[in-house]
């Protein structure tokens, strides 16, 4: 790759090229059907997925990116077992590298920047067989600030040019654009996009407030944002911790590259500075447009962002 090509988009092309390798990885623990479960905690799972997938990507970036802050969801994937050398993706995709980074991008070194990576969203629904729903997040994030992510759908069926293809690999930059998908307007009516598999009742009433027609519960913060980008939901409403940093960073900066927004149920951004706290304490509030977001921002009331700052 050139180094005449700015650090974060190089960064980006790697991350786009590992996600699809990640995804395969994915595709094959399913396809053995040796899952090796683990229950991290309540409504909290670990598969062998998420461990290999973690692997191949943090090695593949730290490989190239040695100085470089990258932080994966799971704890101690690798069980000192050595990575299988084809994990190791070092090319970066021909199409990102030809993208022009936004000026204020141009000089930002690996020491500004973190990554954060979930090598499976969803993965309740993945042990559930909802497929469709299972995403791999890599989020770049600059000072603090989410600034370009991936969103790679392993399971994702599409044709080109004749043939069956399985996996798509969503893309944004900010000030840049996006790539990977085709963007499509919000729905006439409003339709939310939340948990399927994490509820409660204060995320429940945060439905209610929304006056919405249709709700759709669907696994993964990913898939949740992929819907809003495609046109399928209006907004995604998420009244819970539960999140963490790893689930968001991604899709807050592909929507915000699409001209949306991801903050918490009270309208704050968060940070994804290295020393911040993982957890989305305060929920997940998104939107494709300035004005959904508004409203559904308006629609929540004082008393329910008072629980969820306050617990
Ligand atoms: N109550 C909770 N406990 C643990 N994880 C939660 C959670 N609520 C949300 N999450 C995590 O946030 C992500 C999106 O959740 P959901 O599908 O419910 O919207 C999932 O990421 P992972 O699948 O990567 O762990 C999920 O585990
Ligand atoms: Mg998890
Ligand atoms: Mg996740
Ligand atoms: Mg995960």
């Amino acid at each position: 790759m050139s180094a005449n090509i700015p650090l974060v988009v190089r960064l980006l092309a790697s991350s786009v090229s590992v996600a699809n390798r990640a995804g395969k990885i994915v595709r094959d623990v399913m396809s053995k059907g040796e899952l090796g479960i683990v229950e991290k905690g309540k409504d909290d799972y670990q598969t062998e997925a998420d461990r290999s997938a973690q692997r191949c990507i943090i090695a593949s970036l730290a490989a190239q990116y040695p100085t470089m802050t990258i932080i994966g969801e799971e704890d101690n994937p690798d069980n000192g077992q050595e990575i299988p050398s084809d994990w190791i993706v070092v090319e970066g995709d021909s199409e990102v590298l030809q993208l022009s980074c936004p000026h204020h991008l141009k000089g930002i070194q690996e020491k500004d920047i973190v990554v954060w990576v979930d090598p499976l969203d969803g993965t309740s629904e993945y042990t559930q067989g909802f497929l469709e729903h299972v995403t791999v997040l890599i989020g770049i994030s600059v000072n603090e600030e989410p600034v370009a992510g991936v969103i790679h759908q392993p399971y994702y069926k599409s044709m080109v040019d004749g043939e069956k293809r399985m996996g798509r690999t969503i893309w944004g930059l900010k000030e840049a654009g996006v790539g990977g998908f085709t963007p499509a307007p919000p729905p006439d009516s409003l339709i939310i996009t939340t948990t399927r598999s994490h509820s409660n009742p204060i995320v429940e009433k945060a439905l209610q407030v929304m006056d919405a027609s249709q709700i759709l519960r669907v696994g993964g913060a990913g898939y949740k944002v992929l819907q809003l980008l495609e046109g399928k939901a209006s907004v995604y409403v998420f009244a819970s911790a539960g999140c963490k940093k790893w689930d968001t960073c991604a899709p807050e900066a592909i929507l915000a590259a699409a001209g949306g927004k991801l903050t918490d149920i009270l309208g704050n951004f968060y940070k994804y500075g290295s020393s911040v706290t993982r957890p989305n304490k305060t929920g997940v509030l998104a939107a494709v447009n300035n004005e959904l977001y508004e409203y559904a921002l308006s629609r929540i009331p004082q008393e329910l962002k008072d629980a969820l700052a306050n617990k």
